[in-house]
């Protein structure tokens, strides 16, 4: 027998058995836990199936028992499509086999807040950091002590003085994104995800590190000794995640082996490097000097914080004995502050856009809702424009634009399934009064997508879009509402602490949380003071208005993960944004 029918028939069969017995193992490794089990005969990270699955599925569905029950839940990212459909089959938790690692889906709200509670024995999980690593390590990927440090120096640059920064930057680039809309020919939209993506990434680069662009989608002016400007080597970077990991961790690939996109993307990598070497090194030496005091971006709050724990480290270390001093080390070193300032921009780009994005969507689609939303702009606002330097005035006062937020995350999280790990140990699941040991090497998901619509606790309109759910005064009939005055009506309703976890839970909780909050709601303002939404009425084909919305509000609902949750068919969203007659 030739070498190559040897190898043959060990693909053949050899595949298929090795996941048998990788099932086999794995199952008897799961029933210790004693959860109900599903099982998914392929490994929903193996990059083959993810490339394949868009064509396998189809047929699996076709096959009996199994095989078609797994298409529900054999690839990332489908406990958003799921809702909470398979918990209410098997409960608060459950555990799918693979061939690769086992996952435990946790997704009752008590045992979802204890596993962000015991953030030390739950872990991130590793396989999801090292892309994310590519600069540095940061505050999203240590663990441990490390963690703590840098959550300690980073979380502090988040403070109102940065939101007031936020607040400005936003209500800038929204009012330019706004113009851009409304002076498009024939006033129709299709650029909504691509728009907010980039008022996003202008966000980041003013309110993050001390850059404002104006809002244009031309490609930017490079600094001097540069190829390419900051902002377009970032969104090389961002929009090339993985690519970017590739090259960074091949380390010295001479660019001319590469495709050309390896190589924009080589270039946007080091480009991006130098960028934050020059800024570092040019934020300590202002500092040093005592300049630039006043600057509230979150990269020079960083740096300063860091480097004066530093010196007062080294102040300590030379009065205490040597042998505590390493325990009172609270500084980053600088692969730290290119790990966090990367992760910033990981963290906080497609999470914010993709929010204003489906809020916008969801808009156009219920016009009560923005009839709602009117009279708190009004009163707010009057007359005259959203300003930018009104964050102290106006950000606490739009308890409407916070509750079209918090429900547009409810629905649309950016993060559906935060990712956990056992480590390499065995840990403890606890569900009400019964515990449930949990083997090693498990992948844990923390099924945020199906407690936030958990009837039991949303209602039975869980699935339904309605902002008015968030304050006290909400009726059924929300243009009742928007005839009572909002300053005397509306009360916040807290959210459901366990239940609402968009923003994780726990000591690990979103650091940008409030960063976010700030943003959308500054745009939200700025975009439906004077302005409504509609969706684009194909009245050439007959279409009503009604039909628009709901072709519309389908757009919406083909979305899957990627580094976020993101629309299948961006460009199906078509908007029309129309001044409210009366308005100055
Ligand atoms: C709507 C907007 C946002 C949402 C829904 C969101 C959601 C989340 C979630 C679910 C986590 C936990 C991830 C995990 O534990 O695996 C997280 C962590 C994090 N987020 Fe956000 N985020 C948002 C915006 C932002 C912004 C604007 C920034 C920064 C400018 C940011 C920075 C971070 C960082 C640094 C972490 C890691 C924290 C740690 O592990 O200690 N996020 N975010």
């Amino acid at each position: 027998m030739s070498l190559w029918v040897v190898i043959g028939v060990l693909a053949v069969f050899g595949y298929p058995i090795w996941t048998m017995v990788a099932l086999y193992r794995n199952y008897r490794l799961a029933q210790g836990a004693d959860l109900p089990i599903l099982i998914s005969p392929v490994n929903p990270f193996n990059p083959l199936w993810i490339l394949s699955r868009p064509y396998l599925n189809p047929l699996l569905s076709r096959l009996p028992g199994v095989l078609s029950q797994s298409t529900r839940y054999n690839y990332l990212g489908w406990a958003w499509r799921d809702k909470n459909y398979l918990h209410t089959l098997h409960g608060p938790a459950f555990i799918i086999v693979t061939p690769g690692e086992n996952q435990l889906i946790v997704g009752g709200a008590d045992a979802c807040d204890d596993l962000f509670k015991r953030y030390r024995e739950w872990p991130k999980n590793p396989a999801f950091n090292d892309p994310l690593n590519t600069f540095g390590p940061s505050v999203g990927t240590a663990e441990g002590d490390a963690w703590k440090r840098q959550r300690k120096i980073t979380t502090a640059a988040f403070n109102e003085r940065n939101s007031s920064l936020v607040w400005s930057e936003a209500v800038k680039q929204a009012r330019q994104m706004l113009h851009t809309w409304v002076s498009t020919r024939g006033n129709e939209v299709t650029s909504t995800t691509e728009d907010t993506s980039l008022f996003a990434l202008h966000v980041l680069t003013g309110a993050g590190f001390g850059i404002s662009y104006d809002f244009d989608s031309s490609l930017k002016v490079p600094s001097h000794g540069h190829t390419v400007s900051y902002r377009d080597a970032l969104r090389t970077v961002m929009d090339n995640i993985f690519i970017t990991y590739f090259i960074a961790s091949a380390g010295g690939l001479p660019s001319f082996i590469l495709p050309q996109k390896a190589r924009d993307v080589l270039t946007a990598v080091n480009e991006f490097r130098s960028y934050m070497s020059e800024m570092v090194t040019q934020e300590r030496n202002q500092h040093r000097k005592g300049e630039g005091a006043s600057t509230a971006n979150l990269m020079s709050s960083i740096i300063r914080a860091s480097d004066d724990a530093a010196r007062e480290f080294a102040a300590a270390k030379a009065t205490v004995d040597a042998s505590k001093a390493p325990s009172l080390r609270a500084s980053l070193t600088d692969s730290e502050i290119w790990g966090n300032l990367f992760i910033y921009n990981v963290a906080g780009h497609e999470t914010t856009a993709g929010a204003l994005a489906y809020a916008i969507g969801l808009l156009a689609c219920h016009p009560e809702w923005q009839d709602w939303l009117q009279p708190e702009l009004n009163q707010v606002f009057g007359n005259g424009s959203v300003n930018k330097d009104q964050y102290h005035d106006a950000f606490q006062q739009l308890k409407r634009c916070h509750a079209i937020m918090y429900e547009t995350l409810r629905l649309y999280a950016p993060l559906n399934g935060i990712p956990r790990h056992t480590g390499s140990s065995y840990q403890v699941l606890k569900l009400g009064a019964s515990s449930h040991t949990i083997p090693p090497n498990t992948a844990v998901f923390i099924n945020n997508a199906a407690v936030q619509v958990d009837r039991e606790i949303w209602s039975s309109d869980a699935l339904a879009w309605r902002p008015g759910r968030w304050l006290q005064t909400q009726t059924e009939n929300p243009k009742h509402t928007a005839q009572t005055k909002p300053e005397s009506a509306d009360t916040p309703i807290a959210p459901v602490d366990k239940a609402y976890i968009p923003w994780a839970a726990g000591p690990r909780v979103c650091p940008g949380k409030k960063f976010s909050q700030v943003e959308f709601v500054a745009a939200i303002a700025v975009l439906f003071h004077q302005y409504r939404v509609t969706p684009i009425v194909d009245t050439y084909n007959g279409e009503t208005e009604a039909f628009a919305r709901e072709r519309t509000m389908q757009v919406l609902a083909d979305s899957d993960m990627a580094l976020a949750m993101r629309m299948n068919h961006p460009e199906r969203l078509r908007l029309r944004w129309d001044k409210i007659s009366g308005s100055s």
